[in-house]
């Protein structure tokens, strides 16, 4: 089990541009962020609030310009095995069989081992992916590629799972099969998880905490505890609680849609 806190103090990101006719943009300016061990933590908020820069700032990929991330207690300083992303395209490479596609990133750092092949197996058993392992990526519909990319990012056993909205490109049906996969196997594989969505029914019945980001500059403006009880079920979606909550959520984006006019 591989679980950690998440804490992001006054982050501050500007985008400069070498084009002089082109302002800088502030994507985030004071942003703080905790997540704690083991959860499952959603961002939500209009386009450009800065959720992906957040995420990407926790991947290593991107550096603050003020601020400071942490992931448990180390500073984040550029990518590292502390964590895993799955974006909202699966990103598997399509002459790879799926097997090798969710081997690929131990063959490529060389710590492949029996152990590490062992875990793929039982994963892609846990995904119900166990009979496609020898198949192309092609040969699976969207849904069953993206539960490939998640057990790829959970082979390399993350501290912080971080996912971009990585169920946007499915059906609504699809989706909602996804959102009971993922929870299943969150629960039989703890981790801590970060979730971009712009589905607030798909963040209220995932999360264990929402929060809402504000844009112009990007900050988060309100951390909300979502009450229903886990194991979430389908039918928990027709509850009166599950609407209040999104409806809650809908008003607080639409505030702060409406500051900005
Ligand atoms: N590499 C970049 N260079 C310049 N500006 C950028 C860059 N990446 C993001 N931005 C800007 O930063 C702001 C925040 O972008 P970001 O992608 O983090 O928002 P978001 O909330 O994830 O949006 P969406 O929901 O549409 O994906 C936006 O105004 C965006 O245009």
């Amino acid at each position: 089990m591989s679980t950690a806190t998440v804490e992001v103090v006054g982050a501050t990101k500007t985008f400069t541009t070498k084009n002089a006719k082109e302002k800088d943009v502030l994507a985030l300016h004071n942003a703080d962020l905790n997540i704690r061990a083991g959860e499952f933590f959603s961002l939500v908020g209009p386009s450009g609030c800065g959720k992906s820069t957040l995420l990407n700032v926790l991947s290593g990929l991107l550096d603050l310009t003020e601020g400071q991330a942490k992931i448990g207690n180390k500073e984040v300083c550029g990518p590292s095995a502390a964590t895993s992303i799955v974006f909202q395209k699966a990103t598997l490479l399509n002459w790879l069989t799926i097997r090798d596609n969710v081997l690929l990133p131990d063959k490529i750092k060389q710590t492949l081992t029996k152990a590490k092949k062992a875990r793929a197996d039982e994963l892609l058993e846990m995904a119900g992916l166990a009979e496609f392992g020898e198949k192309y990526p092609r040969q699976l519909s969207g849904g069953m590629q993206q539960r490939a990319s998640i057990v790829r990012a959970l082979v390399q056993d993350p501290q912080l799972l971080l996912m971009d909205e990585p169920f946007s490109a499915l059906d609504e049906f699809t989706r909602e099969t996804m959102n009971e996969e993922l929870l299943r196997l969150w629960t039989e594989t703890p981790k801590t998880v970060l979730f971009i969505t712009h589905n607030i029914a798909e963040a209220v019945f995932l999360s264990d905490r929402i929060g809402v980001m504000q844009p112009r500059p990007g900050r988060l403006t309100k951390v909300i505890d979502i009450d229903l009880p886990r194991p979430r079920t389908y039918s928990m979606r027709g509850e009166p609680r599950f609407h209040e909550t999104v409806a809650e959520i809908r008003q607080l984006i639409g505030h702060t849609e409406d500051t900005r006019k």
